[in-house]
């Protein structure tokens, strides 16, 4: 959908939506949908996540979105969906992110019913550099699953989803239920106290459930479900033999090990990188290769067709939903006059522009780190050119659409920021579906 504002873009100002050209949506989130869009000057691809100020402010989540907002902020990492500018209007935040136009792990599941070892194993791979990389920055991202791991177009696996991530310290357990109960950790569902480690147990059931199509740890009420993860013990298939290596399985219970001092990857000095990397279920992957993007993928997504749930944007085609369109700001809005949530955003949800600003840590210790940059190579131009064409108002589906089964709603039962109302299933959350 290109603007037909037709005043020149002032590229010099603040970053705003009229910086974008709107192509295809891909994506569908708790608060608003994710599309592509074109940067007017650079000509960069990106992905734009908007979040409906009203549907956020319903749904209580206004301290996630600016928290989200802010831990993003810190991060810029090679296997992760970093943001690259973040902006308001009246009606939406806008996070412009990098684009990932490979589709996320739940998508690539459904489709195929189970992943190759070998293609789990890269993932993994690549995942352990980013979970490493987050808790050094002393973030947890208490939310890791198949949905939030997105590919991009050459295959490379990357973490997003910051809705639930939080700081640690090492001073203070977290005793707060938050993330997707069929991935939380004993330590999360016990409420005992947990730190850093819970990632990489649910880093352990997701590389399970690609391979396998079944979730180690279930049940139908919450409390069943919490009763499996404190008490079943770790079963494989019948048939795992056929599916993973001894190497993997080895692995997989070095992750999904209740034990958080004993899992792998959660060596107390920090370092539990190194027992991956020496983990003989790794032994083919180039370690100093793969954090530069330099190996190669072993799945490389099919881009002749669309890698997402094409119904999200027929939702606009038929009119059910508002498209989203370039709407000029009011000049200084009232903050005294704004329901305070509002007015919080609106304070709060500030400009970002990676160009511009160095990344921020809230950690005086921490070093900024400095962009890496948000290059759209010439293959994800490509990509584009086969699968995001289009405007909106012109789209067709092109691909058969994939019911995604849903992974359990992330939910957040706060002490470390603010509470949520119970969902009818018990569970307490800020309404994702
Ligand atoms: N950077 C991106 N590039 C391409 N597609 C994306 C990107 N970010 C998100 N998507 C697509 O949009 C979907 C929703 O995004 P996301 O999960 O970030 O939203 P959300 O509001 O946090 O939703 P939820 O918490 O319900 O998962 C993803 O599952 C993915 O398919």
């Amino acid at each position: 959908m290109g603007c037909c504002f037709s005043e020149p873009v002032d590229f010099d100002g603040e970053v705003n939506l009229y910086h974008f050209d709107l192509h295809r949506a891909v994506g569908k989130g708790a608060f608003g949908k994710v599309r592509v869009v074109e940067h007017k000057r650079s000509k960069k691809l990106y992905a734009l996540k908007y979040i409906d100020k009203a549907r956020c402010l319903r749904q209580k989540a206004v301290a996630n979105i600016i928290q989200e907002r802010r831990l993003l902020e810190e991060i810029d990492h090679p296997f992760i969906v970093n943001l690259r500018y973040a902006f308001q209007d009246d009606e939406n935040c806008f996070f412009v992110l990098d684009l990932m136009l490979g589709g996320d792990l739940r998508f690539h599941l459904e489709r195929k019913g189970y992943i190759q070892e070998s293609v789990v194993r890269f993932w993994v791979a690549e995942l352990s550099c980013a979970l490493e990389y987050l808790h050094r920055q002393r973030i947890i991202h208490r939310d890791l699953k198949p949905d939030n791991i997105l590919l991009d177009a050459m295959g490379h696996a990357h973490i997003t989803d910051f809705n639930v991530a939080i700081h640690y310290s090492e001073r203070r357990l977290h005793t707060s239920v938050a993330g997707s109960m069929a991935y939380m950790a004993p330590q999360v569902v016990s409420k005992k106290g947990y730190t850093w480690h819970i990632d990489w147990w649910s880093l352990g059931v997701t590389a399970y459930e690609l391979i396998f199509h079944k979730r180690p740890f279930d049940g139908r009420s919450t409390e069943k479900m919490t009763h499996s993860i404190l008490k079943d013990p770790l079963r494989f298939p019948e048939n795992a033999a056929q599916r993973c290596s001894e190497d993997g399985i080895a692995a997989l219970k070095g992750f999904i090990d209740r034990d958080p001092t004993t899992r792998l990857g959660c060596r107390p000095d920090g370092q539990g990188i190194e027992d991956i990397r020496r983990h003989p279920w790794f032994a083919g992957i180039d370690w100093d290769n793969l954090e530069s993007k330099e190996c190669q993928p072993v799945f490389v997504p099919d881009m002749k067709q669309a890698n997402f749930d094409v119904s999200h944007e027929l939702d606009e085609f038929l009119m059910v939903e508002k498209p989203l369109t370039h709407s000029k700001r009011k000049a200084n809005p009232d903050l005294e006059k704004m329901k305070p949530e509002l007015r919080q955003l609106e304070e709060q949800f500030t400009v970002y522009n990676f160009t511009s600003m160095k990344r921020m840590s809230y950690y005086p210790h921490n070093q900024p780190i400095v962009a890496l940059g948000a290059d759209m190579d010439n293959t994800d131009r490509t990509m584009l050119a086969h699968s995001v064409t289009g405007t909106v108002q012109t789209i067709v589906p092109t691909a058969t659409v994939v019911e995604r089964s849903q992974a359990g709603s992330p939910m957040l039962e706060s002490d470390d920021r603010h509470h949520h109302p119970p969902l009818p299933n018990g569970a307490y959350g800020h309404g994702h579906s």
